[in-house]
């Protein structure tokens, strides 16, 4: 038995994703694929035999596609994942959800009308093994009542059009949620701090920040994001409670010893930290709508609450001041 998925977005991440559904998780078969660039949707859809169709609403519409998997950039996720809502099929949407708050309650009217849950995100740290290990800690009480969590988020470089709000909307939502999971609980109030800007990169780009986040037990998380750190992609994560603490490990690699030295490879892409990550995420939602379930993964309020704690992060960028979080009570629907 298979689920026909369609794919929207065949770009950088649309691409391995595609690859992905069509080679390595079970039950999936990629039907169909659609991009504003032509050329992109040929050249992807030729290589796992999949049709091309010209616009994102005849993809949704496709009798062929059961569920759809949104890749396409951040503004054009909620219209995709609302018309995916209105044709009662599920939909996978990378991270943000929404790139507007009012886009986001939208999306949480439009699913609890329908009556079911229709919508998982992108947030692929959830099913990273190291995660999922802290996780298990945590919810068995280890290390006590967490206190404090330190994070680093390192990419090597970012592409030119990225910009100084993206630090947090685009590189540290994953923290954000990641921190939301594993805690258990809503952040309350952001600060973000701007240490002194590498040289290294763009002159437009304030680069690293770093986000204080107060949460509502009154635990403090930093995030530190600096994407363009030049050595690799390094993710660091590090739980401290009243009784321990709790590191998540980093990747399996040798440790090379040569030339009085001992060293350890660091990853440089994304791709690589998290394809086993990716692998398990889009397995597990195509096992549940295989079994005729909802998808468990994070849900259109995680990618909701995300947004607005993001959007909380950049207004403190702009104005400098600790900026309060104000969500909405979470909808029974989404407990
Ligand atoms: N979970 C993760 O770690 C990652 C998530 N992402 C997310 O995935 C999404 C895509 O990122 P990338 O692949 O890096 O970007 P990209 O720019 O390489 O690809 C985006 C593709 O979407 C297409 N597109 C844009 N608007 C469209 C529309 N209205 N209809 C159809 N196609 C449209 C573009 O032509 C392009 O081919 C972003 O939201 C990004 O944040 C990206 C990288 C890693
Ligand atoms: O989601 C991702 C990118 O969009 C983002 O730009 C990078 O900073 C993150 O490391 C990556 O996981």
């Amino acid at each position: 038995m298979s689920i026909g998925i369609g794919l929207i977005g065949t770009g950088w991440i649309g691409e391995q994703h595609v690859h992905r559904l069509a080679d390595k998780v079970a039950g999936a078969q990629v039907v169909a694929v659609a991009d504003i660039d032509p050329e992109s949707a040929g050249k992807v859809a030729a290589s796992v035999g999949a049709r091309v169709i010209d616009t994102a609403e005849r993809l949704i519409a496709d009798p062929e596609v059961e569920a759809v998997v949104v890749t396409s950039w951040g503004p054009a996720h909620a219209e995709q994942v609302l018309a995916c809502i209105a044709a009662g099929k599920p939909v996978f949407c990378e991270k943000p959800l929404i790139t507007e708050i009012a886009d986001g309650l939208r999306i949480l009217k439009a699913e609890q009308a329908a009556g079911r849950r229709l919508v998982q995100v992108g947030f692929m740290r959830r099913y990273d093994a190291g995660y999922r290990q802290m996780k298990r800690v945590l919810d068995a009480g280890e290390i006590g009542e967490p206190l404090m969590a330190h994070c680093v988020h390192r990419n090597p470089n970012v592409r030119e059009a990225y910009t100084t709000e993206m630090a947090a909307k685009d590189t540290a939502v994953h923290e954000v949620d990641a921190m939301r999971w594993l805690l258990g609980e809503e952040f309350t109030s952001v600060q973000t701090i701007l240490p002194r800007k590498t040289a290294k990169r763009f002159p437009h780009l304030q680069d690293p920040q770093i986000f204080l986040f107060e949460t509502a037990s009154g635990a403090r998380v930093d995030v530190e994001a600096f994407v363009n750190c030049q050595y690799g992609y390094d993710i660091q994560c590090e739980i401290v409670g009243e009784e321990g603490a709790v590191r998540l490990p980093d990747p399996a690699a040798p440790a090379v010893r040569k030339a009085a030295k001992a060293s350890v490879e660091v990853l440089q892409e994304f791709g690589d930290r998290f394809a086993d990550a990716f692998d398990v995420e889009l397995q597990e939602w195509v096992d549940r709508l295989l079994g005729g379930q909802e998808p468990s993964g994070p849900s259109s309020w995680d990618g909701f609450a995300a947004t607005v704690v993001v959007d909380a992060a950049v207004r403190s960028l702009h104005s400098g001041e600790i900026v309060p979080i104000e969500l909405p009570e979470r909808p029974e629907f989404y407990a």
